[in-house]
């Protein structure tokens, strides 16, 4: 097996493992730096030329109350994208997705992913992912694409594990973070300092 194969390996086993016994996992480098920076790039220049659009909640209407509860834009990255970066992302995603199939008997057959921009001060309020009408939502995973994050910077994805504490996680660049879309509560606090970038993404069946 090549270097980089048994890497992939640990990392898919840590996320895993971190789901069984934490209900989720989180590791540091899913994406190397290079490509963090083109995917980083990629969504700056997507909001430059007004292609980010207001996320709703649950459905494609967007309605006040949406805005209540998240505030970031989003734009869907396509599975036939030719971005180099995101051709990375995708395959990368793809076999992490293998390993879960093989290992733990998932039967994943899709993924959707889109690209989150919260500007200073927006958030997502508590919420599970798996809504009434998005009920093949199986596991959610979410990657940063910040640079030189610090914790002061708020931010962070909160995660409510029913049995067990809080856990504050900062929006680091590369590092992702993976939980059951049906059970796992969380919400995503304001910075009050930056723009916080990143791809949430849905393993479907
Ligand atoms: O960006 C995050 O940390 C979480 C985003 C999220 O919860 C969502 O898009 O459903
Ligand atoms: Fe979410």
């Amino acid at each position: 097996m090549e270097e980089q194969e048994i890497q992939d390996r640990k990392q898919f086993e840590e996320l895993i493992q971190g789901l069984i016994d934490n209900k989720y996992g989180c590791s540091n480098d899913f994406l190397l730096p290079s490509t963090v920076i083109g995917l980083r790039d990629t969504i700056q220049h997507l909001a430059e030329s007004g292609k980010m659009k207001r996320a709703g909640v649950g459905n494609a209407t967007i309605t006040k109350q949406d805005h209540a509860i998240r505030g970031d834009k989003i734009n869907w990255i396509q599975e036939s994208s030719i971005n180099p970066f995101e051709i990375i992302y995708l395959k990368k995603v793809g076999k992490f997705i293998d390993h879960l199939n093989k290992t733990c008997f998932t039967s994943i057959k899709s993924f959707e992913s889109h690209y989150s921009n919260y500007e200073k001060m927006s958030f997502y309020k508590r919420h599970i992912d798996q809504f009434k009408s998005e009920k093949g939502r199986k596991f959610s995973i979410i990657v940063y694409l910040n640079q030189d994050w610090q914790d002061e910077d708020g931010g962070q994805l909160s995660l409510y594990p029913e049995s067990g504490e809080t856990q504050n996680i900062s929006p680091i660049g590369g590092r992702i973070v993976f939980f059951r879309s049906d059970e796992m509560e969380h919400e995503v606090q304001p910075s009050h300092t930056k723009e916080r970038k990143s791809i949430a993404a849905w393993f479907k069946n």
